[in-house]
């Protein structure tokens, strides 16, 4: 095959960022992407419907003349956040959904929960009116290994919250582990999970074999290769609860090449190619539009998109190794293998 359509993909995880860095970014979404899932962790987050509101018309004016893009709105649940605010966002057709960050956990998640008790006012609004809750899965006890939070999480603190809350919609979002993978497909209609462009292409090896690679450290961290196969599996399996959040996560070089540098691998740019080959390699190419087009818009209840995009099998793609922004560099996520699908 040197030519493959889809309906046009939807990014179900994404970081767009504030001010210069938002500028710089929103094209590069917009150029492959329809819509995306809006991460509300800013500095000071997305927490309120007015914010949510306010954010998105920054969105609007950093995008291309006549691009049609939809930014689909989250708000930062907080141990404050009100029920009838959230209601009133999501009447208002303004939110999609909510985040979930344990305190401490990853990038700009201060302001995240600690005491789960304090929001379940909240989350048995969402379970109500079926909003969905993405949710960064971590704990962030400082006993537990790293490569392990994410599967303790889903032990003490996902299942938990799921039994207690009948009916809420949950996104796990990012996951990294066939711990992971196996509790989103056993979890029936209201459970889904993301994954991410990278986490199918590195193992903790990429990270940390032959010198420290920043621009491979993200959270979660990526883990031993029989997860990042388990990922694979999910993702080109055509199981409907998968679907694509790339969790493109821009930090400027000078942030990410430090001796304390910061989470996030930035995909906008070339993830669709990475997913063609990476598809293609595991012999699953005919599965990418139900992975990156088809089975996030079934889970948050959208129609898929009515345009399609093409990607052509030739010579390797050329892209850009670093984006410039008006906050400085960022560097493109190198899969470490030459790309040969091209987005026409
Ligand atoms: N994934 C990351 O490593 N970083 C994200 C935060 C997140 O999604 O956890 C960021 O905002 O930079
Ligand atoms: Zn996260
Ligand atoms: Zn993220």
């Amino acid at each position: 095959m040197t030519q493959i359509t889809l309906r046009r993909p939807d990014d179900w995880h994404l970081h767009l960022r504030d001010g210069e860095m938002l500028r710089a970014m929103a094209p590069e979404t917009a150029r492959h992407f329809c819509r995306a899932i809006i991460m509300p962790n800013l500095v000071p987050p997305v927490v309120t419907g007015d914010q949510a509101a306010a954010y998105r018309e920054r969105i609007l004016a950093a995008l291309p003349e006549g691009s049609g893009f939809t930014p689909l709105m989250t708000l930062y649940l907080t141990e404050t956040t009100d029920p009838a605010d959230v209601a009133k966002a999501h009447e208002d057709g303004l939110i999609t959904a909510l985040k979930l960050y344990p305190a401490g956990a990853t990038t700009n998640s201060a302001s995240g929960v600690r005491d789960f008790d304090k929001v379940r006012p909240v989350l048995e609004t969402m379970a109500d009116r079926g909003i969905p809750l993405c949710v960064h899965g971590e704990v962030v006890d400082p006993e537990v290994d790293i490569f392990d939070r994410e599967a303790v999480f889903i032990d003490r603190v996902l299942d938990p919250i799921r039994r207690s809350t009948p009916g809420l919609r949950v996104v796990m979002e990012h996951i990294t582990t066939k711990d992971g993978a196996d509790y989103a497909r056993a979890g029936g209609a209201d459970l889904g999970a993301t994954i991410t462009t990278h986490h199918l292409v590195i193992n903790r090896n990429h990270i940390l074999v032959g010198g420290i690679k920043p621009h491979y450290y993200c959270l979660p961290v990526a883990k031993r290769e029989i997860h990042r196969q388990a990922l694979l599996a999910a993702a080109t399996g055509g199981e409907a609860c998968f679907f694509l959040g790339t969790d493109s996560a821009p930090h400027t070089d000078p942030n990410k090449e430090s001796a304390c540098g910061c989470a996030g691998c930035f995909t906008a740019t070339n993830t669709l190619s990475i997913l063609a080959e990476v598809f293609e390699q595991a012999g699953a190419l005919d599965r990418l539009e139900g992975f990156a087009s088809l089975n996030g818009p079934r889970f948050y209840r959208l129609p898929a998109n009515e345009d399609t995009l093409t990607l052509t099998k030739g010579a390797p793609v050329q892209y850009p190794p670093k984006i410039e922004t008006g906050e400085g560099p960022v560097t493109v996520f190198d899969p470490g293998f030459p790309l040969h699908w091209r987005v026409e």
